[in-house]
């Protein structure tokens, strides 16, 4: 069948043959159906290929699992990928299965990754009698060394004084304790391997340290736990590299120790474990320099990895005053210290540093009930469908046609799955961007997708070229939902006639002008209400903010704002942020570019319960304001909608855009688009604020300079140009929408001399202009100067492009600029906004969380009302 099929070469024949194969494989392997026919453990249905893989959240793959359990027990299968793992929970299975039946469970599973740099020696991914030589000896010679004996105890004792010392150096001050302490624990390891210890600032040290807890956490990053699963296509992910690069790095390092141990080594003083080794004189086969060289670096690196905690330092610190004094604390001493060794443990419960560690059964296993088969592998068939790739992608034509066709350049992309494994999906582009130059193509899966970058480029397609780049292209999630009506995410004329529409009735109900203002400064006033109640302690803003910023446009759509407490309110709110968030969750990511994964995929039913909430609540709603409909008395928006409706119906025109559905969309939209954006860039503004104290108090210099105590309004802007231009680079830098919404051309375009089929998806992307360097001084830093003059006066600048540009430009544009500035400036005159006690200005995290939107990181602040 092979033959036959490498002989082809239209890639038709091709993709039927590999539906064929996996048909072939899927009913003929086993691997699939054992579960069930075998009586083998319980799990969710995997898919073929795929496996489980998304149902998992990849981060954090233990919480996903421990959550299974609750549902199949605490033995249970899940597929990682094409491979079946069971997985062992609780305490009594996982005693019973490591302990009770060491035998069967004992041996060790490795993964891809881990087989590759440490080659079946050394002793955490070895098996048979390669790893007991080398665990044994170990052993016995860690023992030699002290381990859990007096000499390590002085050794650890030693180390500790250094480690104080370094501590004192920070007089007092907040500091970030990770790489003190690896070096302190590495030391340890030091000592015991080669014989001595290092200085923390020895560069050759540092960097073996450091280097190992890189690669550690390479190790549990989401492209190697894919590469881990699929080998042969994610042989190009970029942390795999990486790894080898830096393990090879760790390798000529300890190469050049052993060398210098070896050159000194004197059988009459054995210094370490390396000396003991090399002078084994053991002719075992085992004992040879690639094990040695592993099973250092295991050692190491399961030595050094440590876990930080927030300890009960206060009682503990009690405890050991009262024991103690200050003398130098002894394992002796354990005993007398219930509290503190109580501590100790309980760290190492929660912080689990090691959640999973993969066994694997050396023979076929009945456990619990359930029917577990030896640990085996279907190679041969994966070997055919790697052979049929390989054809498939030498000779398919699809992938080429961006070349023939002059279309921008780009990585090349697999089948199916496109450049998704060369991308970090959080940040996807910013590499491209300096490969490629500011027009790309990324395939999102199988999808094409083409980048604009740089404010140039973006500015040219979007508003030069608007008719062309103007289109909108839903994604599959939204496609579901809005189903080509509302604002967001549809095109054409019902488009056209709502956003026109939505345009002027925002504008009427207020939108940039006085009844908006007033509504603003009255939903401010409950704001502070709000903020007082928390007397300066530290608090999340999140959810007051929230409710502030919705209540706005609840007033202009229903006409009428709610308190916030009241739980149809509330409820609104939350669903419509958890909406925000999960519709850029990765999972609904993969949902987009593989639509037929729907059934499979979680979040997706969650969506759907709270859309579907939101959609019935609002009809409710709407029925409401139908009830009391008054022509006389416009309200908001929903009923100037409602009325047109019923002028057209009258009218006999039954084939207008004026329907339930179009309505009941653009509310959702406007909703959606209109909250989250304002009051995320508020959040990171008071953020800023609270980093940046100095920045902070010029800011209220001028404010009660300009106004002193009385209300702030739109008019006074021009007057408050530090103010104005603090609030123009939080946007800029908070840089709240990255990548714009999508676009898609609405014909065939040459652009830049690229060519750009009609319908391709496009992104600009933003970020890229609000940290374009060739326009900001200061691309990377919060710099208020950017918006000033060296008069101090307020200059606009072209590269500002928070709300993005042409025909699909952010429609709430002038309602969210004059959100954000009576929010921001009067929040000012009445707070001061700090960080939480204990917590420099310095740890104020600005990394930002991903979602839809780009918002900060779970922080709080204290909100210290000015007298
Ligand atoms: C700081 C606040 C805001 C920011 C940064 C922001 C940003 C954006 C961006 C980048 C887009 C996509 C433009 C494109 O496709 O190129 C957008 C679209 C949109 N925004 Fe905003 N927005 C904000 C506030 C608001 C508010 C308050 C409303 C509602 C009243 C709103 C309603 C919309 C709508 C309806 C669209 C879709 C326009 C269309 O597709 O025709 N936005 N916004």
């Amino acid at each position: 069948m092979l033959d036959l099929v490498l002989q082809t070469s239209s890639s038709v024949c091709l993709w039927g043959a590999l539906v064929v194969l996996l048909i072939v494989y899927l009913v003929s392997s086993s691997s699939f159906s054992s579960g069930e026919d075998r009586k083998g453990p319980p799990g969710p249905r995997p898919l073929p290929l795929l496996g489980n893989l998304l149902q998992l959240d990849l981060k954090r793959p233990y919480k996903t699992l421990v959550k299974l359990s609750k549902t199949y027990g605490s033995v249970f299968t899940v597929y990682m990928g094409p491979q079946k793992v069971v997985f062992l929970a609780g305490y009594k299975t996982v005693k019973e299965a490591l302990v009770t039946n060491a035998d069967q469970f004992g041996e060790r599973e490795s993964v891809r990754i881990l087989l590759e740099t440490n080659r079946g020696h050394g002793i955490f991914t070895a098996n048979g009698d390669s790893w007991k030589e080398m665990r044994r000896f170990a052993f016995t010679n860690l023992r030699d060394f002290g381990m859990g004996k007096k000499a390590c105890e002085d050794k650890i004792i030693e180390e500790s004084e250094q480690l104080i010392e370094v501590f004192r150096t920070f007089k007092g001050e907040a500091f970030d304790t990770t790489n003190p302490m690896n070096y302190a624990v590495s030391n340890i390891i030091c000592s015991m391997v080669y014989g001595s210890r290092f200085q923390y600032d020895d560069p050759q040290f540092k960097s073996l340290v450091d280097k190992t807890t890189t690669i550690a956490k390479l190790m549990g990053s989401p492209s190697i736990q894919l590469y881990n699963m699929f080998p042969w296509i994610c042989k190009w992910a970029f942390n795999r590299r990486e790894i080898h690069k830096t393990f090879a790095f760790n390798k000529k390092q300890n190469s050049e120790l052993f060398g210098q141990l070896e050159k000194t080594l004197n059988p009459q003083m054995c210094r370490g474990f390396v000396d003991a080794f090399l002078e084994s004189g053991n002719t075992n086969s085992h004992f040879h320099d690639e094990n040695l060289m592993i099973t250092v670096m295991n050692l190491f690196a399961a030595g050094t990895d440590t876990t930080s905690t927030t300890l009960r330092w206060d009682q503990v610190q009690e405890e050991l005053s009262r024991t103690i004094g200050s003398r130098q604390v002894q394992v002796e001493d354990r005993k007398n210290l219930p509290f503190a060794d109580a501590v100790i443990h309980e760290t190492q419960r929660l912080a689990s540093i090691l959640p999973m560690v993969a066994h694997r059964t050396s023979q076929d296993v009945t456990f619990q009930g359930h029917f577990i088969e030896k640990t085996s592998s279907s190679v041969s068939l994966w070997g055919a469908l790697v052979v049929l790739l390989i054809v498939y992608l030498v000779s398919s034509s699809s992938f080429s046609s961006q070349k023939d066709r002059k279309g921008p350049p780009g990585p090349r992309p697999l089948p199916l799955l496109g450049n998704l494994l060369q991308l970090d999906l959080k940040r996807p582009y910013d590499t491209l961007v300096k490969t490629y130059g500011s027009v790309f193509t990324v395939y999102m899966g199988p999808r094409k997708v083409v980048v604009l970058a740089g404010y140039k480029t973006v500015k040219e397609a979007l508003v030069n070229r608007a008719d062309e780049f103007g289109e909108r292209h839903a994604l599959q999630i939204t496609d579901d939902y809005n189903k080509g009506h509302g604002v967001l995410w549809s095109n054409g004329d019902s488009w056209k006639e709502m956003r026109r529409f939505a345009l002027t009735n925002l504008r009427d109900f207020g939108m940039g002008k006085r009844a908006s203002e007033d509504k603003i400064i009255d939903e401010c006033e409950q704001l502070i209400e709000v903020f007082k109640k928390y007397k300066g302690e530290a608090f999340d803003l999140t959810k007051p903010m929230n409710c502030a910023v919705s209540n706005i446009i609840c007033s202009i759509i229903y006409g009428s704002r709610f308190e916030y407490d009241d739980p149809e309110f509330t409820s609104l709110v939350d669903r419509t942020n958890k909406n925000i968030q999960l519709v850029g969750s990765p999972s609904i990511q993969w949902y987009n570019m593989f639509p037929w994964l729907g059934k499979w995929i979680n979040h997706r039913k969650e969506l759907h319960t709270m859309i579907t909430a939101n959609k019935k609540q609002n009809l409710r709603f709407f029925r409401g304001l139908k009830e009391t409909l008054n022509p006389q008395m416009c309200r908001g928006f929903v009923d100037s909608f409602l009325a047109r409706q019923q002028t057209l119906e009258e009218s006999g025109n039954t084939n207008s855009n004026f329907h339930e559905e179009n309505l009941l969309v653009t509310v959702l939209n406007l909703f959606a688009a209109g909250t989250d954006t304002t009051a995320t860039t508020l959040r990171w503004g008071l953020l800023f604020m609270a980093k940046y104290p100095k920045i902070q108090d010029r800011v209220q210099e001028e404010l009660s300079r300009v106004i002193g105590g009385r209300q702030s309004t739109m008019e006074d802007r021009k007057n408050l140009p530090y103010t104005d231009a603090v609030i123009h680079e939080t946007q800029r830098l908070g840089n709240i929408v990255p990548m714009s919404l999508p676009h898609q051309t609405s014909q065939d375009v040459t652009f830049q001399g690229h060519f750009i089929e009609k319908g391709t998806t496009v992104y600009p992307l933003l970020t890229s202009v609000l940290s374009d360097e060739s326009e900001w001084a200061e691309p990377h830093s919060f710099h208020p100067a950017h918006f000033l003059d060296k008069d101090g006066k307020f200059v606009k600048r072209d590269a500002f492009m928070p709300f993005s540009a042409g025909r699909r430009a952010c429609l709430g544009e002038s309602l969210a600029k004059m959100e954000l500035f009576i929010f921001f400036t009067t929040l000012m005159q009445k707070f001061r906004f700090t960080a939480p006690p204990g917590v420099s200005e310095e740890e104020l995290d600005l990394s930002p969380s991903v979602g839809f939107t780009r918002s900060p990181s779970p922080h709080k602040l204290c909100a210290v009302a000015c007298v």
